[in-house]
């Protein structure tokens, strides 16, 4: 029997098998034309298997990004408005569906479900703050010579794509879905392989608040399927978001076609955290930028430069906290980290740990894998969340993004210093400093190359503020005013009220 995916209230870790298909076109789920390439999609926190990915051919693409086209002929045309009240109601819709879009976002991606309750609160008000800009896109007009005038006109580009990783299924495609349609875009989406679950049922919460059919769509793949959306001559933009190798391959197809291009990728963000600061806040704050999502999370502020006075005290009090972090059941309220996304990547994770060892890091608490005492979880993906010290500028684990529950320390000893240091790597998505000192706070703020910076907190993302990166963590902007700007065009109209001036 086909258990229904949102049918979820009351169930545990280890039971839920999904078997609806996971695509989304013309209004609806749509079954995988062929079952070969099926890739098996797992529980991060047992291991088993949750569902098969039935990755899309052209066929299927080609179909999506039509049924997407004809939706966007009609929802290009309607008023502000009228997009806005369809998008208010997905937002509610999801308001009220969101334990259970939550919980299988857990299941799936094997965060806490803490932490899924926020994701999923973060995507409805995505969708609610760009249903309020809906009505506010607007041109200009412009008084010209010899009563002529002129007037812009800001348009929907046509079918967008969203490329997601696998971090913040749900809440990827609501940040790329939410700007693209306020604007009358229509999108198709592909999750990560990963992640499969989740997409599907914001395509289905937008139907039921009354999109054209098409207008969202999903569909299911890896990089193959991925670069069919790339190359696609029906497709307008393409938004993606992973890692920097895969971004500069998604820029190199979109540029063929000259297609927008929105890149959010990886990072290796510096935490500043001076001796004036408040020591308490700055340790909860090196926590926050570390451990979400067991440090699977882009903007993860995982340099932590500490002034040398206080490093004592410092390491003290973040390894204490570290070491009484909830490690297991994902499902369960008390938990504060789940398991990894995949084996592989807890492999990798590990080896990073390993790596640092080697080139003369401590491992002051965790690095290990771990298995938590419920049986059920034995093959899950699980490890401790560590904490590096004795770290050098160049050692791997400072130069390279991990992906994981691992925070390297380091100690700096002037303002100048360190922000060299800092700004001394080739991403640039966010950056974090602690000190009581507001002209530092700001002067710090102004120097680090980094898309955000955040002042005496970490990883607060609220929607209403641009996010994106600086350098290698790529350019255009998800949430806020501006990123109006990168789902939509400028047509200027120029109008002659008067009799036509020839040189000719
Ligand atoms: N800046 C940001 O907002 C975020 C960045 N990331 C970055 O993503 C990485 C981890 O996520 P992953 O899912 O492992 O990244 P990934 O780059 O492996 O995959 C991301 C997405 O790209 C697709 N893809 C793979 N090859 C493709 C190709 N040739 N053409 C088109 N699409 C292709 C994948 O199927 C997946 O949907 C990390 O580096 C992380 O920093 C993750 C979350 C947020
Ligand atoms: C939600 N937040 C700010 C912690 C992370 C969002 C970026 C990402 O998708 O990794």
């Amino acid at each position: 029997m086909e258990p229904s995916t949102l049918d979820l209230l009351g169930t545990v870790t280890g039971t839920v098998v999904v078997t609806e298909p996971l695509n989304f076109w013309g209004g609806q789920r749509v079954k995988p034309r062929q079952q070969a390439n099926a890739e098996p999609v797992f529980e991060p926190a047992t291991g088993r298997v949750l569902c098969q990915m039935f990755p899309c051919g052209s066929e299927e693409v080609d179909e999506a990004i039509k049924s997407a086209h004809s939706a966007y002929l009609k929802w290009s045309k309607m008023a502000g408005m009228e997009r806005a009240r369809i998008m208010l109601e997905a937002a509610r819709i999801i308001r009220e569906k969101r334990d259970k879009i939550a919980k299988l976002e857990v299941i799936n991606n094997g965060k806490s479900i803490t932490e899924a309750v926020v994701d999923i609160d973060v995507a409805w008000q995505c969708i609610e703050y760009y249903a309020g800009m809906a009505a506010t896109l607007a041109g200009q007009h412009v008084q010209l010579p010899g009563g002529a005038f002129a007037y812009t006109r800001r348009e929907a580009l046509g079918v967008c794509v969203g490329i997601g990783a696998f971090n913040y299924p749900f809440q990827v495609a609501a940040w790329k879905s939410a700007p693209a349609l306020a604007c009358g875009n229509a999108m198709v989406f592909k999750p990560s392989p990963m992640t499969p679950v989740t997409a599907v049922l914001l395509a289905e919460i937008y139907k039921e608040a009354g999109v054209p059919e098409g207008l969202f769509c999903v569909v299911q793949g890896g990089a193959d399927t991925g670069s069919l959306l790339c190359h696609h001559p029906g497709v307008a933009k393409v938004s993606f978001t992973g890692s920097v190798p895969t971004g500069k391959k998604v820029m190199e197809m979109a540029a063929k076609s000259v297609k927008h291009v929105t890149l959010e990728l990886g990072g290796k963000s510096p935490l500043l955290i001076f001796k004036d600061c408040e020591l308490e806040n700055a340790v909860k704050g090196a926590l926050m930028a570390n451990f979400l999502t067991q440090g699977q999370v882009c903007c993860n502020g995982t340099r932590v430069y500490v002034q040398r006075e206080i490093m004592p005290q410092f390491l003290e009090e973040v390894v204490k906290r570290t070491k009484v972090i909830p490690v297991g059941d994902p499902l369960l309220d008390d938990t504060r980290m789940g398991a990894l996304i995949s084996k592989p990547q807890l492999d990798k994770v590990l080896a990073y740990v390993n790596q640092a060892k080697k080139e003369g890091a401590r491992v002051l608490c965790g690095g290990d894998s771990f298995v938590p005492s419920d049986p059920k979880l034995k093959g899950g993906y699980f490890m401790s969340p560590c904490v590096l010290d004795n770290c050098r500028d160049d050692m791997t684990c400072v130069k390279e993004e991990i992906f994981g529950p691992v925070m390297s320390v380091l100690p700096f000893d002037t303002e100048e210093e360190v922000i060299k240091r800092a700004n001394n790597s080739p991403f640039g998505l966010a950056s974090g400093v602690f000190t009581r000192d507001i002209s530092r706070a700001h002067r710090v703020a102004e120097n680090l190359q980094a898309g955000t910076c955040f002042i005496n907190n970490y990883n607060i993302s609220p929607v209403e503020v641009p996010f994106g990166g600086y350098k290698m963590s790529g350019f255009g902007r998800e949430n806020g005013q501006v990123t109006i700007e990168y789902y939509s065009q400028l047509k200027t109209v120029v109008v002659e009220m008067g009799d036509v001036d020839s040189l000719f």
